[in-house]
């Protein structure tokens, strides 16, 4: 294993979050130091308002921690000014939403086209790059269709195959299957495991529900935004 491929692609050190809520101060986060390793399926579980999502946002750089340090890809994102977290995110970080999340004007082919026409990529690369995609998660049939047109598990294949069109670092999902039936649900996240795999990305998706934790190979359990079990999936 390379130096590179063994370090961690998240570390969070004594992270802290509180939001002031109309005068109260809510402690989300309280104290977290985690290492999440490159290249793996990892779930963060916990129950409601345990703070899953806050930690997705730190991580995803939406937020900053009220203390604390946090390296994404190697990069101490506390250091870097407003600019360059968009740019940083941009290019390293991938979203992917329990409401999909997709233009709804726009074919799900189009959809996963986007980002790459926003970035310039040449047309033939392109039509390559997001025809593959839509195959891997086998939508290659749907692609002229619109995002009203598709089943829920549909779409959130649709938003698997846009997260990962740029390859990026890191994708990062909240709640996935929270608007899919369990059976749907069950086979997306084995969707996006298989993914996660095949482009050697980082997966890191939250959820409240404990029975997808068989599925994952990096599980941080956390409670009242404490890191309270971290378990790895020996291979
Ligand atoms: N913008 C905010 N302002 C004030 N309090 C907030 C804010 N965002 C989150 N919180 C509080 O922080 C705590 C953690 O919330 P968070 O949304 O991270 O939890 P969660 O585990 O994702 O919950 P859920 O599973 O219900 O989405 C909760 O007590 C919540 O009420």
């Amino acid at each position: 294993m390379s130096e590179s491929v063994a370090a961690p692609v998240v570390a969070l050190r004594d992270v802290v979050k509180t939001y002031d809520d109309e005068g109260l101060k809510v402690t989300a986060i309280n104290g977290i130091t985690m290492e999440i390793p490159r290249r793996r399926f990892a779930m963060i579980v916990g129950p409601s308002g345990s703070g899953k999502t806050t930690l997705l946002n730190l991580i995803g750089c939406i937020d900053k921690p009220s203390t604390g340090t946090i390296e994404v890809a190697g990069e101490a994102v506390g250091r870097l000014s407003d600019n360059k977290i968009t740019d940083f995110r941009a290019k390293n970080i991938a979203f992917i939403f329990q409401n999909f999340s997709l233009y709804p004007v726009l074919s799900a082919y189009e959809n996963v086209e986007y980002p790459l026409l926003l970035i310039g990529m040449p047309a033939k690369e392109r039509r390559e790059r997001t025809m593959g995609l839509l195959e891997a998660v086998g939508l290659a049939d749907q692609a002229k269709q619109r995002p009203n047109q598709l089943s829920g598990g549909q779409k959130q294949r649709v938003a698997i195959a846009r997260a990962l069109v740029k390859h990026p670092e890191i994708v990062l999902a909240d709640e996935p299957t929270a608007n899919l039936d369990s059976q749907t649900g069950a086979q997306i996240i084995e969707l996006m495991r298989k993914m996660q795999h095949e482009q050697e990305v980082s997966f890191i998706f939250a959820s409240h529900d404990p029975q997808l934790i068989s599925h994952a190979e990096e599980t941080y359990i956390i409670r009242d935004g404490k890191l309270v079990e971290h378990r790895t999936e020996t291979v």
